[in-house]
């Protein structure tokens, strides 16, 4: 494990409690210990995950729209907004790794065709990291695992966001068989919906539900009660669902 901490500099916050200071879980808490390889980020839409994530990927020196620190397609979108307010305290720090936003992997494919376009002699080192072709000659799915075989290496940090937008559940496990390869060696932040992710065994859960950063049990958390009951008894879910809407 590298990253140990995420530190929030409440005391640099501006004045005026606009976005992101206007997000109940960032301007509550103090601050983020991992205390292992894999750490979840879970929360209702808008609760804060992404912007979090976001700025840990810009302290990394990650491109925040997706990448690497060594890629420099549109440099000037490589923003964040809480990412000055956030200190990284490490165990030991790294260097590589990698950002993965599901919205910006499309920008992040067209820039790998772009680079291979200016560079042709390069192709095969250009694609080889991603399954050897073209990540718009794959499904969505399929890219996305393309990059989780074959570009995840070890001593790295992984910050995923969603990563499960485009995974059948069949692959969302073998995503977590990628995690188990390359843990204790690598760190993987993930902010995630999914109920099948969260079950990776002796992951540490962060809520950002309902005022400070929390951690949180796999079994407490909303995806894994809503569901179990979903799965155990669907018909009294959407009975219960369907007679709001006939009130
Ligand atoms: N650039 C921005 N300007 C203003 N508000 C923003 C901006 N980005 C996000 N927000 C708002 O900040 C809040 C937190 O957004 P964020 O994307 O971090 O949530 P999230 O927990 O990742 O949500 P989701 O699960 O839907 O991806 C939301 O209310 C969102 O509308």
């Amino acid at each position: 494990m590298f990253l140990r901490e995420v530190t929030i500099l409440r005391e640099k916050f501006p004045a005026d409690k606009r976005y992101p200071f206007s997000v109940p879980a960032l301007a509550q808490s103090k601050g983020l210990p991992f205390q292992g390889p894999v750490t979840f980020f879970v929360g209702e839409n808008g609760s804060g995950k992404s912007t979090m994530l976001e700025a840990i990927a810009w302290q990394c020196g990650f491109h925040t729209a997706g990448g690497s620190v060594n890629q420099t397609y549109e440099l000037e979108g490589s923003k964040a907004d809480f990412g000055p307010y956030i200190r990284l305290s490490w165990n030991r720090k790294v260097a590589s790794g990698f950002f993965l936003r599901a919205e910006s992997f499309f920008n992040f494919a067209n820039y790998l065709d772009q680079s291979v376009r200016e560079q042709p002699q390069y192709r095969d080192d250009f694609y080889a990291p991603y399954g050897g072709k073209s990540l718009h000659e794959q499904s969505h799915g399929e890219s996305f695992l393309s990059l989780f075989r074959n570009r995840f290496g070890r001593r790295s940090i992984y910050l995923l966001d969603e990563p499960e937008a485009a995974l059948s559940p069949a692959r969302q496990l073998s995503l977590l068989s990628v995690f188990h390869r390359l843990s204790p060696d690598s760190q993987f932040i993930v902010a995630t919906h999914s109920p099948i992710l969260l079950g990776y065994p002796g992951a540490q859960i962060y809520s950002f539900d309902e005022g400070p950063i929390q951690k949180i049990a796999y079994e407490e958390t909303s995806h894994y009660q809503l569901t179990r009951r979903f799965l155990e008894n669907r018909g009294a879910i959407f009975r219960e669902l369907f007679a709001e809407d006939e009130e």
